[in-house]
């Protein structure tokens, strides 16, 4: 069984619809209810900034800070961690457009939000997310992505210096007479840090296909069938320094059809997650309703038991509304999937009721107007 990560304390401050908050927390799971537009969503938000990005909305810093501070908002949380316990603190210091998110550790500025991957992983499912498997690949790319940066963090690093390699090869390729040294040089950068995405991604989707292989759980769930298409299609099995060649000669030879686009038509940011029912072994996009969100259920508890056996630590997990769409018999399985990674999930709902069956294993709080309540 991995280690559990849990939080012990929360604390926020002109969070969202929070004015003030202050939580103390053991290490059992956490529910939350209360009626709509209480702030529980708001709540797991605060959680999500304690891992590396905008947070489970992808949201401006500037529109999470309370409406009417005067000031940024700010977030702390007491951990015990995967490398023993820390205080994090994250938040702006003003509320204008742009800024960007400062962290503390243990009170000590920190370069970057990545060092929050050293101490915990986050990892959650919303209802925005049901849309995955009908809706843009750019979405199913985002969601591989960070699933593989949650196992590692230089991933993300990889894809914003290829995006910024591939803005200067559009920029370049848009000019009369583009220097031939200069487009060589960033096709040669993005080929390399092309191809090194690109295997990440395959090597996190081999990592989950054998974990969902070795664990079928009789049923409770469904599994996924996880390929990648739209990227070296044809270059399967070959070693890296090959598929960076190819890619690279795929490049300079499509320098015209590019410009003429106006941008790069193959690279990673073309690849597109596919993913199967496999039990019906049917595209998840034609799945029903019920049947995608118990599938992406199945991925994303599939997803924290791999975090989980691959760094000894349990994630912590934030399951937003997650109930509600389940009979009883599989929101039971579901606690119990849940319970059985090891983790501190923090679950929201807007009836007590439901999670009953959780019982002792979770603290029960009430969310209303901002405020939390036992
Ligand atoms: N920056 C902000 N300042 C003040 N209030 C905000 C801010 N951003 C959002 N809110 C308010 O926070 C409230 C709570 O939102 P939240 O999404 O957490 O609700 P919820 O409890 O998850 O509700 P539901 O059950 O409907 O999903 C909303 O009424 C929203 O208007």
């Amino acid at each position: 069984m991995p280690h559990k990560v849990y939080l012990t304390r929360l604390k926020l401050n002109d969070f969202r619809n929070y004015a003030t908050l202050s939580l103390e927390l053991d290490q059992r799971h956490v529910v939350l209810t209360g009626e709509n537009g209480a702030g529980k969503t708001n709540l797991m938000e605060a959680i999500s900034f304690l891992s590396p990005g905008r947070g489970l909305r992808r949201a401006a810093y500037a529109d999470v800070a309370r409406v009417g501070a005067a000031d940024g908002f700010s977030v702390f949380a007491a951990v015990e961690g995967m490398d023993g316990p820390v205080e994090i603190g994250t938040g702006t210091a003003g509320a204008e457009e742009g800024q960007s998110r400062r962290l503390r550790l243990n009170g000590t500025p920190a370069r970057t939000v990545d060092e929050l991957t050293d101490h915990l992983r986050v990892l959650w499912l919303t209802p925005a997310m049901d849309g995955l498997f009908t809706g843009p690949s750019s979405d199913r790319r985002r969601f591989l992505d960070r699933l593989v940066l949650s196992l590692d963090p230089e991933h993300g690093r990889r894809a914003s210096e290829f995006d910024r390699a591939m803005r200067s090869r559009n920029r370049l390729l848009s000019e009369f007479r583009p220097d031939p040294a200069w487009l060589t040089a960033i096709e040669r950068e993005m080929a390399s840090l092309g191809v090194s995405m690109a295997l990440a991604r395959l090597e996190m989707l081999g990592l989950l296909t054998a974990l969902v292989e070795r664990n079928q759980d009789g049923g409770s769930f469904p599994s996924a069938s996880l390929s990648l298409a739209g990227f070296l299609d044809d270059c399967h099995g070959l070693p890296a320094y090959d598929l960076e060649e190819r890619y690279f000669s795929r490049l300079i030879d499509g320098r015209a059809r590019d410009a003429a686009a106006g941008r790069t038509l193959d690279g990673p940011h073309r690849s597109d997650l596919l993913i199967r029912h496999r039990e019906k072994d049917m595209e998840a996009e034609r799945c029903s309703t019920g049947e995608q969100k118990a599938l992406l259920v199945g991925l994303v508890l599939a997803h924290a038991r791999l975090v989980g056996d691959m760094t000894g630590h349990a994630p912590v997990l934030l399951l937003d509304e997650i109930a509600a769409h389940l009979d009883q018999g599989r929101r039971a399985a579901l606690f119990d999937r849940v319970d059985e990674l090891g983790g501190q999930a923090f679950m929201t709902g807007t009836d007590r009721a439901m999670f009953e069956a959780l019982g002792e294993r979770a603290c029960h709080l009430t969310v209303a107007s901002g405020r939390v309540s036992a």
